[in-house]
């Protein structure tokens, strides 16, 4: 039998650096895992390809999708809907290749109520000042909106008991390094339980 891929959840407060540090790892060392494309009704950007960046979807095929139990997890986030869809994740991770998501903080939360054996890592910034600057820099909302933004990164904050590891980036290579050093730890330490489970029952 096969020995089941690694499902790897990374996940974070808004405008921490989730979208930079999984591009990054896709072009780091992107041939390790899979990445999952998410699902959204978000209108596509600028140079964004439909199966590439994004499934876009509208409204009602999302709705559908959720409707069909097709969607690993799902949030609204800032009046869209995002999501996983279930069907790849499973394949790979059965087919024994590791599965890389990035996903804001609730969709994360039901993963984790979902997949007992995934390994979720929470990204943070080094400060609270940082993350303003960040979303700043971004240049896409006013002072109302990043006022907003700032409190509900408090809350999302919260939620990092919740999670395996905690990565700070302050730097994106420096990010990435961690995160291959946690994916290296976490497959040597199923490897270390699975042999002993073999040891005992005497096969090899
Ligand atoms: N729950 C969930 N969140 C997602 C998914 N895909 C992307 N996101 C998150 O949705 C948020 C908005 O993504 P996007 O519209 O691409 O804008 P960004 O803010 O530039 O990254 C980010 O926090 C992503 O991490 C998904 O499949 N599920
Ligand atoms: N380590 C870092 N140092 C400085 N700026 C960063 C770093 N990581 C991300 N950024 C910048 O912060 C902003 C938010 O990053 P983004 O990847 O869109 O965040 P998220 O996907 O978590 O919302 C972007 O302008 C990005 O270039």
């Amino acid at each position: 039998m096969t020995k089941k891929g690694m499902l790897i959840v990374l996940s974070g407060p808004s405008g921490v650096g989730k979208g930079t540090v999984r591009q990054a790892m896709v072009a780091k060392y992107g041939q390790q895992f899979r990445y999952s494309i998410s699902m959204t009704t978000r209108q596509p950007r600028p140079g964004e390809v439909d199966g590439a960046d994004y499934y876009f979807r509208t409204k009602t095929e999302f709705e559908d999708e959720i409707a069909q139990g097709g969607m690993l997890e799902y949030a609204q986030y800032v009046g869209n809907y995002y999501g996983t869809p279930l069907r790849y994740v499973n394949q790979m991770l059965n087919e024994g290749q590791d599965v890389l998501l990035e996903i804001e903080v609730r969709g994360a939360m039901q993963v984790r109520s979902k997949v007992s054996d995934g390994v979720f890592i929470f990204l943070t910034p080094p400060d609270l000042h940082i993350l303003q600057k960040r979303i700043e820099k971004r240049g896409t909302d006013d002072s109302a909106t990043i006022a907003k933004r700032m409190q509900k990164a408090r809350e999302e904050i919260n939620l990092m008991t919740n999670y395996d590891y905690a990565v700070v980036n302050d730097q994106v290579d420096k990010a990435v390094d961690r995160i291959e050093h946690i994916i290296a730890s976490e497959h040597l330490r199923v490897a270390r339980v699975l042999d002993t489970y073999q040891n005992m029952l005497g096969e090899d």
